[in-house]
């Protein structure tokens, strides 16, 4: 085998491994799958018949011009004329249905689709989203994903049909003139290897750009989202960031005009030598009605037939083509739901505790993330017991949010062990894991949904309309918030929809606290609760700490030590490591680190 012959054989196998494709559109949509099909035979098996029938009444007309009782002949004819129009009429009506369906079917697999996506979306660690390499995948997907699989399934139904047709139609060629019907092969098996060939180059170039599509999209979505709005405008960055904009669009234009460009090229000469080889066809057949071997209905079958054939041959290449260009494209789809989550739930995970006399524990703990070199985490031994209230300082980057997030099991350790009650969190499956958890990181989600809804998705398992909501948001300081708003608790926050009510970052902090509190849970994580509340807020919040988490054990992140003061329990980080721990009153008297950081806050407040 020539390794050109093997190159094509091995990408018309790729197009047809179409199994996964396949059970996509199946699993989807079932019932339209079984009408597209129904409707696909009839529609290639009935325009045969109508090519019959348009000999036969050619004929019949020739004969009948000769015919004594013209008037019985046209009989006969117009019965054939109304026959075939029937045939017709038929196929015009099959052709509105399978749009019909093909449109409903399409719109079924596509949101079937989007579940499909959503669920890895959802199923797939932190890490990933804190990975650029993630967001590539994922944009791939996500741009293939929607329409690949109906277009999958168009191509191999095009291809079933078109097959039918050409094994009819080349039969019928092959009876009468074979060489016509080689012509016919000749002439477009040329323009399938330009097509594959450009879906090779495409695809590879599009694997290659999405790095730059993707920083393209960043500078449009940052040009045109409300979070950035207001620095563009009064750093004047508008016309910066859309210059850069146009420059990378402009290069990635560039590059696919150069391809499409060589594509272009090939498949005109592809082209024309077909047009030649078609045209040369009907001069042969023409000619061989001239000199009387083909009657009359027999050249306008011909004519028809090689018509439809080219067609139907061209339709089958294409399709091989389209479904080698899909598969290709759809494997970025298959790359993305192939995805393994890296935390690794216990095959027989054990019940999460009630948190007695070992508490939280973190022993030895040492951590790195997967993209960094530097260590995040080194050595961390600390104990949370319920009911204790244990605070977290040290200067930005010093690796507070990072042990939180062990905590929750969006990391595993690279070193040590985290024990929740004497047991490993490895052992625990991370839902129920969490749901013992109640954390608002200090980048918590607004959601621009109703401020009910807010509070309430801090504890989904209660009824939508529990007396709680409203405890949570007494206890956060949130109530007065909302019920200044129009509709008080139903009121949409946030400007993104209609009659939607903008608040303050204090007041939505408030509304994040609120959903902590709603949570029941043992443990409760506040990373910066309090950083954009004013300070008698704070101070209420504060006062009253101690009877809201009741003996929940409360890890607090704060930048305040004058808020931290209040705590069991104080451990100063730097560069990843426990520096200093023990009380307020025990760390003063150190007379290290922190006392001189709480000496500096201090001063500024005298
Ligand atoms: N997703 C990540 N991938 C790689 N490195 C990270 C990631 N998140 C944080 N880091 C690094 O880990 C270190 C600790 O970060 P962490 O967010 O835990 O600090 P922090 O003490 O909470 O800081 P801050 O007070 O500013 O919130 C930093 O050096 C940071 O650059």
């Amino acid at each position: 085998m020539t390794p050109s012959t093997y190159k094509l054989k091995h990408k018309i196998q790729g197009a047809l491994r179409l199994g996964r494709a396949l059970q996509l559109v199946w699993q989807s949509s079932p019932t339209w799958t079984i009408a597209r099909i129904l409707l696909l035979i009839v529609q290639s098996t009935l325009p045969l018949l109508s090519l019959y029938l348009m000999k036969v009444i050619v004929d019949a007309v020739s004969t009948a011009i000769a015919a004594a009782n013209k008037q019985a002949a046209f009989q006969q004819i117009a019965l054939l004329i109304v026959l075939t129009g029937t045939v017709n009429l038929i196929i015009a009506l099959c052709s509105s249905i399978a749009e019909l369906v093909n449109t409903t079917q399409a719109e079924i697999i596509t949101d079937y689709m989007y579940g499909i996506v959503h669920a890895k979306a959802i199923e797939v660690d932190l890490e990933y989203y804190e990975n650029s390499q993630y967001h590539d995948t994922l944009q791939r997907a996500q741009q293939e994903a929607y329409f690949r699989p109906t277009h999958i399934l168009n191509s191999l139904l095009q291809l079933s049909e078109n097959t039918i047709s050409l094994v009819a139609i080349t039969g019928l060629l092959l009876f009468f003139h074979w060489q016509v019907a080689a012509i016919l092969f000749v002439a477009t098996v040329p323009g399938l290897f330009v097509r594959l060939k450009y879906a090779d180059q495409m695809y590879h170039w599009k694997r290659k750009r999405t790095a730059t599509q993707r920083k393209a999209y960043y500078l449009d979505w940052m040009l045109t989202n409300s979070w950035h709005a207001k620095e563009i405008r009064l750093f004047n960055l508008g016309s910066l960031f859309s210059r850069r904009f146009r420059q990378l669009r402009k290069q990635l234009y560039q590059e696919s005009l150069a391809i499409s460009k060589r594509s272009t090229v090939t498949a005109l000469v592809t082209q024309t030598s077909a047009t030649i080889a078609v045209y040369g066809s009907y001069a042969i057949i023409a000619y061989q009605t001239v000199k009387g071997t083909f009657t009359l209905g027999d050249l306008i079958m011909y004519y028809q037939a090689f018509q439809r054939g080219q067609s139907a041959l061209q339709g089958v290449l294409g399709s091989v083509a389209g479904l080698y260009e899909d598969n290709l494209f759809l494997s970025n789809v298959h790359e993305f739901l192939d995805l393994k989550p890296r935390i690794i739930e216990p095959l027989h995970p054990l019940p999460v505790p009630r948190l007695q006399h070992k508490g939280i524990q973190f022993q030895g703990v040492s951590f790195q993330y997967p993209t960094s070199d530097r260590q995040g985490l080194k050595d961390i031994s600390l104990t949370i017991q319920p009911g204790e209230v244990v605070a977290l300082v040290g200067e930005n980057g010093a690796g507070k949010t990072t042990l939180i997030k062990l905590l929750c099991r969006l990391y595993d350790p690279t070193q040590g062990s985290i024990t929740f009650e004497g047991y490993d969190l490895r052992c625990l499956a991370t839902t129920d894991l969490r749901r013992q958890i109640s954390v608002i990181f200090q980048d918590y989600a607004k959601y621009y949904l109703t401020a009910k809804e807010n509070i309430w998705f801090g504890n989904i398992d209660l009824p939508p309309d529990d007396g709680l909501i409203q405890n949570a948001a007494y206890k956060a300081g949130a109530d007065d918030v909302i019920s200044s708003l129009p509709n008080s608790y139903e009121t949409i926050l946030g400007n993104w929809f209609e009659d939607g009510e903008e608040l303050s970052i204090g007041q939505w902090q408030k509304i994040a606290l609120a959903r902590a509190f709603l949570r029941d849970a043992q443990i409760l994580v506040l990373d910066e609760p309090t950083s954009a509340l004013d300070a008698k807020a704070e101070e209420e919040v504060f006062q009253k700490f101690r009877q809201l988490i009741k003996n929940q054990a409360a890890i607090l992140i704060s930048h305040r030590l004058s808020t931290v003061k209040m705590a069991d329990h104080i451990y100063l980080m730097e560069h990843g490591r426990i520096v200093e721990n023990g009380t307020h009153e025990e760390l003063m008297q150190l007379g290290g680190s922190y006392a001189h950081l709480f000496e500096i806050q201090a001063k500024n407040y005298r």
